[in-house]
């Protein structure tokens, strides 16, 4: 199984890629897993819609035909983290492998919301887009553990 874990615009703070490279690191252990990075459509001078739309047409252009698609939106579903895990597991089983999608300053086109599997929220509250990836890479670490009953995750 493979995990992709796609993004749109850079870190420039640098505040969080550390723990990104941490938690990709410690996913290596229980799965193949790649971190993608997209640049940002605004920074080319469209105007918001036009850039959402050009994003959404490169995220799809990478998507496999075994993939399940996973768009990260605060208005998606929530899950716990055991929850989770049996996503994750269900992949697994199925030979399926997953791409996970966080959008950039202007979120995610509907495109790309209508095309996923699953729309999920870590929150109902905004994130900025570098700290959701955060989350969302601790969160799968979390749900590898789960998977193998691991005592991570109390
Ligand atoms: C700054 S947010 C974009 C907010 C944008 N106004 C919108 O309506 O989607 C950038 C990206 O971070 C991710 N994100 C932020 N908060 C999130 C949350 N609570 N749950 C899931 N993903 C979130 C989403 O992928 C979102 O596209």
């Amino acid at each position: 199984m493979k995990v992709r874990l796609l993004s749109i615009g850079k870190d420039r703070s640098g505040l969080y890629e550390p723990a990104v490279q941490e938690y990709a690191k410690r996913l290596g252990h229980y799965t193949r897993f790649e971190l993608v990075e997209m640049a940002e459509a605004s920074g080319k001078r469209l105007k918001p819609g036009d850039a959402k739309a050009a994003e959404a047409e490169a995220i799809l252009s990478k998507r496999k035909p075994q993939d399940w698609l996973v768009a990260l939106d605060e208005r998606g579903s929530l899950l716990d983290s055991v929850e989770l895990s049996r996503y994750v597991g269900k992949a697994q089983t199925g030979a399926k492998d997953l791409l996970f999608i966080i959008g950039g300053d202007e979120g995610l086109d509907a495109r790309v919301r209508d095309a996923a599997n699953l729309t999920l929220s870590l929150s109902k509250m905004t994130l900025p887009h570098r700290l959701a990836r955060v989350v969302l890479i601790e969160q799968l670490y979390r749900a590898f553990t789960i998977l193998k009953g691991e005592p991570y995750h109390k």
